[in-house]
Formats: C-alpha cells, structure tokens, sequence
C-alpha cells in the first residue's frame, strides 16, 4: 500500500479577502498559520511520516508545506517545487473580488468560471500586471505554453504530466509522500485518481489545511481516501451513484 497525502494551502490573505487568487502569489492570514500547525499536529497524532515533498511555486502553499515539515520535525526533507501544482489561473478574473463579481455576471456564470470542468475565465492580456509573462519563476516555461486563464479542466491536463512524471516514481519507490498544493490542482488531481465523471466534481470541495489522505495499491489505484478529523479519526470520502447523472455518475458523499 502506497500513502499520499493532499494539502490545500491555509487560509490565505486573498480567501479572507474572497478575491479570486489563482497564480496571484499571496501570504497566508494568521488563521492560516494557525489552521496548518493543526493539520500537521493530526497527522502527527494519526503517526504519519513522509519521505519527499511537493509543492508549487506559490508561497502559500509553500509556507504551508514548511510549516508542516517544522511541526514535524521534517525540515531536512527533500522539497521539490513544480510550477505544475499551482492554483489554477484565474485569468482576468484575478484580483476581483468574488461576491461583486458574482453580483456584476450573475451567480451562475461565476459559478460556472469557478466549478465548471471544461470552461475557462475571460484570459488575461500579456501586458496584464496578472499575466505570468514577465515573471522570473515561469522564464523557462516559454510564453506559448503560459496559462492566461484555465478551466479546471486545462489545470488538471498541466497537473498530471507533474503527477505521473514527479509524483508517481517515488511512490512506486515506496517514499511516503506530501503534497501541499491548491484547491483546484489538487481537485484536477482527485479527479484523475478517481475517475470522477465531469460533472460530478463541481460538487468537491477541499476546504483549506484539511489533510486529504490517499491509500493506492500497487499499481496506484486508489484503494481508500478520507480526511484526517480530531484524535486521529478519519472522514471517509464514498463516490457514490447518484440518480440523476446517469450509470457512471458519482458524488463524493
Ligand atoms: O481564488 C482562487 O484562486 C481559488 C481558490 O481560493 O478560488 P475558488 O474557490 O474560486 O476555486
């Protein structure tokens, strides 16, 4: 049995803000730090160790991951950043702040930019402040391959080739593994791991330093996956059928 275990990021300036973030590299709030050093104390109290992690190259999700290796005395472990698990661009929704926008477009047009699978924001011009062209820490990526503005399906097709080329030789190794990431990377990741059918994953959310515990088998099937809860309990994470979405459609319950 392989064990992977998923972090969102702690609350961070912008989610106390509710403006939409995406690959706007903003700090953690205090609440954020505080809600991290929890997660890290149940996955010490569930007697979790790991043996590499990985993030993204936004500092939320990197403080976060410090903050759990430094509550778990694991700062010597290796980190490897990939701009890969980053926060789904937002496109020129970035900066605005979410409730206006909403009031602006309609709740479910913005619903649609936020959940949606398969439909992306309006893109952000290159000259845009919040475009990633001239940002020192996409140099290598090249301008055409730079995200102006991604669906959860366009994130989730840059996740995976991080996922099967990064992530998985090491837990084919046996290295029990940390992922501190984003709510959208890491829903595009679940998706893929469970199959979910499109649109069932409008419907799974991820709440922030939240634990998210993955057993896979050999060939890294998942086998279980649940949240880590109070002394050392777990929330179970059941897709199950529902009704109205046909033979293949499931919901996490
Ligand atoms: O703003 C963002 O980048 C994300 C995560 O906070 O927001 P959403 O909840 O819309 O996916």
């Amino acid at each position: 049995m392989h064990r992977l275990v998923l972090l969102r990021h702690g609350q961070s300036v912008w989610n106390r803000s509710d403006l939409f973030t995406g690959w706007t590299d903003v700090d953690l709030t205090e609440q954020g730090v505080a809600e991290t050093r929890h997660a890290a104390g149940l996955m010490k109290q569930a007697g979790f160790d790991f043996d590499v992690a990985f993030t993204s190259v936004l500092k939320r999700a990197i403080k976060t991951l410090d903050i759990v290796l430094e509550e778990m005395d694991r700062m010597w472990l290796p980190v490897h950043k990939h701009w890969r698990l980053n926060e789904r661009h937002y496109g020129a929704l970035q900066g605005l702040n979410k409730t206006e926008t909403a009031a602006r477009h309609g709740a479910d047009q913005v619903f649609l930019w936020r959940r949606s699978w398969d439909v992306p924001p309006p893109p952000v011009e290159p000259e845009d402040p919040c475009s990633a062209v001239s940002d020192r820490r996409y140099a290598g990526i090249g301008r055409a391959n730079l995200p102006r503005g991604e669906s959860l399906k366009d994130t989730t097709d840059r996740v995976i080739p991080f996922w099967e080329e990064g992530i998985c030789p090491a837990l084919r190794l046996g290295a029990r593994v940390l992922v501190s990431a984003h709510g959208n990377s890491l829903r595009g990741l679940v998706k893929h791991l469970d199959k979910v059918p499109d649109q069932d994953i409008p419907l799974f959310e991820i709440p922030t330093s939240r634990p998210l515990v993955y057993e896979l088998g050999a060939d890294l099937v998942p086998l279980r996956r649940y949240f880590l809860t109070e002394g050392g309990g777990t929330e179970e994470i059941t897709w199950t059928r529902r009704e109205d979405s046909g033979p293949s459609g499931v919901v996490a319950a």
